[in-house]
């Protein structure tokens, strides 16, 4: 399941706490436009704002929704143990993959992390994606540890952030850490604007936020650089510039997908968890003129 495109959708929330029907329709969305796995609840889906018991329910409607498309659910929290529950309940609810970033308040150490991984791998009978997101988590994984890490049994993929924009930097970047693990851990990129150079690095998967709300725009991208194309990917991945250049404008993808979603009526507004709120004003109507102008859906 680590290969390709993965699509990380939002999980719209109402004044009852999870809008289900919203999130079944989101991931139902994605399934049936090819992705070839679902990410839930990363950081895209709100995890860290949302209790065991909502998590546990997202966890569930994602699997029934997917059809036979994997899916991962994000399991990060602060403490080991509320991560072993986490895990428990995505396993319980019939998830493939796991996905853990090692969540902090306290800036961890690298051995601390390392424990985490650890203990967590221990008492998982499904495959783990290793989520490195520093901007989230204030955490810095040096190569090193990612090569240790990437050792621990049920470790099967590294979503590593952002990528050098020199195409033989990013091939320099991928073949570093490629040395580092075992071949059967992949490398995903993350971050959607290195979606293309990642692949066209030699990344296997791209873990993609805007996948969870465009797929079809995400797949085509993914799909030329997995055919070699990759001037055709850094082309259809470059023509999506001004709608990266409003996500690092709003300081990230979250409260930008959240009124793209809310414009296009997949989800009703308000459909973040307090109090995170979706863009508006001036930024809200040019968001909704790319939408057309790009023909992003
Ligand atoms: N980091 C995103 C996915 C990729 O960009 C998320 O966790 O939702």
């Amino acid at each position: 399941m680590f290969t390709g495109l993965s699509a990380f959708p939002l999980t719209p929330m109402n004044e009852d706490g999870i809008d289900t029907v919203a999130y079944a329709g989101l991931v139902r969305r994605l399934a049936d436009a090819g992705v070839d796995s679902i990410g839930a609840l990363g950081s895209s889906g709100s995890y860290a704002y949302l209790s065991r018991e909502e998590r546990a329910r997202v966890a569930h409607i994602a699997v029934e929704s997917a059809g036979t498309v994997p899916v991962m659910i994000g399991v990060g929290a602060l403490r080991t143990r509320d991560v072993l529950l986490l895990a428990e309940d995505a396993q319980k609810a019939g998830a493939s993959a796991v996905l853990l970033a090692p969540v902090s308040y306290n800036k961890l150490s690298a051995e601390e992390v390392y424990s985490h991984f650890e203990a967590v791998t221990r008492n998982l009978s499904i495959p783990l994606c290793v989520y490195d997101n520093p901007g989230t988590t204030n955490f810095q994984f040096s190569d090193e540890l990612h090569g240790r890490i990437a050792q621990l049994p049920n470790v099967r993929s590294i979503k590593i952030p952002g990528m050098p924009l020199d195409p033989q930097e990013a091939k320099a970047r991928v073949d570093r850490l490629r040395a580092l693990i075992p071949a059967h851990v992949s490398i995903g990129v993350s971050g959607d604007w290195f979606g293309a150079i990642g692949l066209n690095a030699g990344c296997e998967v791209w873990y993609s936020a805007w996948g969870g709300l465009f797929p079809r725009a995400l797949l085509e991208i993914t799909r030329a650089a997995q055919r070699g194309d990759a001037q055709e990917a850094s082309q259809l991945l470059e023509r999506l510039c001004p709608l990266w250049d409003l996500v690092a404008r709003q300081g990230g993808s979250l409260r930008v997908m959240a009124a793209a979603a809310e414009l296009l009526g997949l989800v009703k507004s308000p459909c973040l968890p307090l109090p995170l709120k979706a863009i508006q004003g001036p930024d809200r109507a040019h968001l909704a003129e790319l939408i057309a102008s790009l023909e992003l859906q």
